[in-house]
């Protein structure tokens, strides 16, 4: 579904990414994990073409979209959650999803509403209520739902543990799971190697701009390697 041929990406001077190759499934989750700085944001922005790769390619569905702009590529079955969620704090949710499908009929933007709010509850009971003043947790679940809104095929998600609490990670990680039910492919960066191995069928080691490994959830979560560096031990 989603395919990395040798990209590189550079800031400037700043080689980011470095002759990184990786796939990913149809109905898969795939992860990939890695320290600060690794490059798992770039890597994932790349794909959205910006920041746009300086070589390498990068293929969706079998069709290359490499360096394509985010909006375009987004209404083509992409959907991005970006890191840090990037709600408009002071849009309500009903606003915030709408924004998600904004250049769907009315019809479709309220079927898709509704599928978002059968799979999320919390955001129908805060149907009304203004993005910023809710709980980091629930502010996640509206990133995903407004990424949601345009019925991705494939979802990319940026770190979505990043500062929540175990208890709230699980319900985030829960979700992800029902999406792959549910038949949405995923690819999900994490720093949180633990959480997202354990569900990931697959995984993708980063380290400054390179895959050093790659290998099913099952057996980076047993490797030595990744147990000192990423889980503690
Ligand atoms: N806009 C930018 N301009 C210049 N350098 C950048 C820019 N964005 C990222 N970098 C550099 O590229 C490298 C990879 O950063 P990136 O944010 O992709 O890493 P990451 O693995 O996502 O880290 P984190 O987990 O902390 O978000 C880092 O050395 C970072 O300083």
């Amino acid at each position: 579904m989603l395919a990395l041929e040798n990209l590189t990406t550079h800031y400037g001077p700043v080689q980011a990414l470095n002759d990184v190759s990786l796939a990913v499934g149809k109905g898969e989750i795939v992860t990939l994990i890695g320290a600060n700085g690794a490059g798992k944001t770039t890597l994932l922005m790349s794909i959205c073409g910006d920041p746009r790769p300086t070589s390498g390619r990068v293929w969706f569905e079998g069709e290359e979209i490499t360096g394509t702009p985010t909006a375009r590529v987004m209404r083509g079955g992409l959907s991005v959650v970006p890191e840090g969620r990037r709600i408009f704090t002071g849009m309500t949710v009903e606003e915030n999803l709408a924004m998600g499908g904004y250049y769907q009929t009315r019809e479709e933007n309220e079927r898709s509403i509704e599928h978002v709010l059968d799979l999320f509850p919390r955001l129908r009971e805060r149907f009304n209520q203004r993005g910023g003043t809710m709980s980091g947790g629930e502010q996640q679940m509206l990133a995903i739902g407004r990424a949601l809104m345009s019925r991705p095929r494939l979802l990319l998600l940026d770190e979505p543990s990043l500062g929540l609490a175990p208890i709230v990670i699980g319900q985030i990680f829960d979700i992800v799971e029902q999406l792959r039910e549910q038949g949405t492919t995923i690819f999900l960066v994490e720093q949180n190697a633990h959480r997202a191995l354990s569900i990931a069928d697959r995984g993708y080691v980063l380290e400054h701009g390179h895959v050093v490994l790659a290998d099913s959830g099952k057996a980076l979560l047993a490797n030595d390697d990744v147990r000192r560096a990423y889980l503690g031990g």
